[in-house]
């Protein structure tokens, strides 16, 4: 079956996100937050990023896509961290950055979330939740045994902020639920409140929309909406729903094959002819 982007929208998920947008001033586009230059990965005889360049810009929502294959989530694991390029450079925040370990790079105010959920099933929302406050904890074990009075005044600020993600993502019900319970949509509504628990600068998010329903991905669009306008946070999400993408996207990068076929607003992608012919003139489902 071959269908065309605006096939592909939905008319329902296009008039929610309307509707979110709807009285909420243009976003402000900043200065690149990360710059990816000329990078190429291999994975032994495999090159998943052949020299790509591509930036990510303060308080924009920036797409990337393309078909199965096409190196996203490689890309993904290389602005986090994961994977370190064989070649070509990252700068953050105007400086050249080098190999660092994803706990290194979570202190800078990265954080991401996962294709395949990554939350602790048998633990709670909130449990679940707090984890993502790791990195943002300054007393350790040892010290909570002599410092009890400090250990228990961070927790109770942990939890405050915990308590206020669980609201803004409207969970409140499920606050004391096993996540391995919970249907997949609010599973991946979690893991979102755990990325938002470490007060990410730059979130990442891998398929956020993947497997849900309609109303689901309405709720996923507003919420991450909602995440770009009210705490200014830079949103870079692989996303294979096109009428999500060209709705909620500032800008899009399109890979295949592990090359850049195309880079631009919506409007600029929806009528790049080589877009067209690579990846959106046929069904990507
Ligand atoms: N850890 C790995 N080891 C070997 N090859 C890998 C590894 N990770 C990815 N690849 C290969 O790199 C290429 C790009 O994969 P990647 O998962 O980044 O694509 P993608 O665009 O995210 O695909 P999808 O939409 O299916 O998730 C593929 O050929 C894949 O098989």
């Amino acid at each position: 079956m071959t269908h065309t982007v605006a096939e592909a929208a939905s008319d329902d998920l296009e008039y929610a996100v309307k509707e979110v947008q709807h009285g909420i001033p243009p976003r402000v586009i900043g200065e690149p937050v990360m710059e990816m230059k000329h990078i190429t990965l291999r994975f032994g005889g495999v090159t998943a990023i052949k020299d790509i360049s591509f930036d990510i810009r303060e308080g924009e929502i920036r797409a990337i896509i393309g078909p199965n294959g096409a190196g996203k989530s490689s890309m993904l694991n290389v602005i986090n961290g994961f994977y370190h390029p064989q070649e070509g450079e990252i700068w953050f925040r105007g400086k050249k950055r080098g190999p660092m370990k994803p706990h290194e790079i979570a202190r800078q105010g990265i954080a991401r979330t996962f294709q395949n959920i990554a939350l602790f099933k048998g633990m709670t929302t909130l449990d679940n939740i707090m984890t993502g406050r790791m990195t943002l904890m300054k007393t350790g074990m040892l010290s909570q045994l002599w410092w009890w009075g400090r250990a228990q005044a961070e927790e109770i600020e942990h939890r405050e902020k915990v308590e206020r993600i669980i609201d803004f993502l409207e969970i409140q019900h499920i606050r004391k639920t096993p996540v391995g319970r919970l249907p997949y949509g609010l599973q991946k509504r979690v893991e979102l409140g755990r990325a938002l628990a470490a007060e990410p600068k730059l979130l990442l998010l891998d398929e956020p929309m993947a497997g849900m329903n309609v109303e689901e991905k309405e709720d996923m669009c507003r919420f991450i909406l909602d995440v770009n306008d009210e705490f200014g946070t830079t949103i870079a999400l692989i996303e294979h729903d096109m009428g999500v993408v060209m709705d909620i996207a500032d800008r899009v990068v399109v890979l295949d094959y592990g090359k850049k076929i195309g880079d631009g607003t919506p409007d600029e992608i929806r009528n790049n002819q080589e877009v067209i012919d690579a990846y959106l003139g046929v069904s990507h489902d």
